[in-house]
């Protein structure tokens, strides 16, 4: 029988994992086909938007909350806007952030009739960054909290375990043999920024109620999960030229000696007055940096930071950044 419902999905994998290239490199070459997007991003300021590939579809951000918990109406409400206008669109990917646990996303479709009878989840992939998993998967929580790298993984219909470069193949055996203890089930498809084949990843229909029900009985009513309250998110904006040696040295030191405790960082910001962003992007102590795409003309530059971490000190990132500015506009 063929089923006509609108495949849905699920992107996921702890922070910095590569989701949002996985995204781009999808938007890029599935070009064509009519994708809508559904993004959710960690803490009140977002930056994900600057860093999606500008491109035709239509993007809808969930920046006020954890997908998985506080804005899960959120979710019901777009998904049914969407479906108001289902001829515009083939296909429903939704990026959650990367401390959302899967599951209740998942729930969401099976929870409602009208999404259940016009949407089909199709499979929850998850990216897995081969060089910090195996510490996120260790981090022991106190009873009751839950280990979101751990259900990710754990809730995979398939894992692109990301970022190959940055391990010997005897870690990556050892990442690979540690994925599959928690998940047995579970493709891995092994990747360098997200290089996997989207034939593997895009309708699959590997999402299986059954499977899932045999290994969680409670799937269906059991809602109820709790982050761990240390880790937060501490988001700045600030009008102003930043200085470039200033904040390499800042950045640079920051990295070193919070790198375990500050799981993410990133930020758009306006270096030396040029016509060019410069994005940075940390997972943990590593860095990245390039220009982003150029300002848009006649809008205000406003330079944005996001960092995500354990025990963060807003007070100290704070004064630490605006040290950095060169120039403060009012
Ligand atoms: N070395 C290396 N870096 C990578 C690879 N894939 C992605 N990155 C970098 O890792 C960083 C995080 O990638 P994103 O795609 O933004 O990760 P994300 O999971 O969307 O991040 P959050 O949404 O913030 O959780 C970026 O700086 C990427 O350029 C890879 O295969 N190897």
């Amino acid at each position: 029988m063929n089923d006509y419902r609108i495949p849905v999905t699920v992107l996921t994998g702890f922070l910095g994992s590569c989701k949002t290239t996985l995204l781009n490199r999808i938007l890029t070459e599935e070009h064509g086909r009519r994708i809508a997007v559904i993004e959710n991003e960690y803490g009140e300021v977002g930056i994900d938007d600057a860093l999606v590939y500008n491109s035709e579809e239509e993007v809808f951000e969930m920046n006020n909350g954890c997908i998985c918990c506080t804005v899960r109406g959120d979710l019901i409400r777009i998904l049914g806007t969407l479906l108001r206008r289902r001829e515009t669109f083939d296909r429903i990917i939704i990026e959650t952030t990367g401390l959302a646990d899967p599951a209740p996303v998942a729930q969401t479709f099976f929870f409602d009739d009208e999404l259940r009878s016009a949407l089909r989840l199709d499979a929850i992939v998850t990216l897995v960054d081969a060089r910090h998993i195996l510490e996120h998967l260790d981090d022991a929580r106190p009873e009751g909290v839950e280990n979101e790298a751990l259900e990710q993984v754990a809730f995979a219909d398939r894992i692109v375990l990301n970022k190959t470069d940055l391990v010997t193949p005897t870690e990556l055996e050892r990442v690979r043999r540690r994925l599959l203890s928690i998940n047995a089930m579970v493709e891995i498809l092994p990747a360098t920024r997200a290089d996997a084949d989207l034939g593997r990843i895009l309708d699959v229909g590997a999402f299986d109620l059954d499977r899932v029900l045999e290994s969680e009985p409670g799937f269906l009513m059991d809602l109820e999960h709790e982050h761990d309250a240390t880790v937060t998110s501490v988001g700045i904006e600030r009008r102003g030229v930043v200085d470039g040696d200033r904040l390499q040295v800042w950045l640079t030191d920051l990295l070193r000696e919070r790198g375990v405790d500050l799981f993410r960082s990133k930020g758009i910001l306006d270096v030396d007055a040029l016509p060019r962003p410069y994005v940075f992007q940390g997972v943990h102590m590593l860095l990245d940096a390039e220009d982003g795409r150029p300002w848009p003309e006649g809008q205000e530059r406003l330079n944005r930071l996001v960092f995500i971490g354990r025990n963060l000190d807003r007070a100290e990132l704070e004064a630490g950044f605006d040290a950095c500015l060169a120039r403060v506009v009012a």
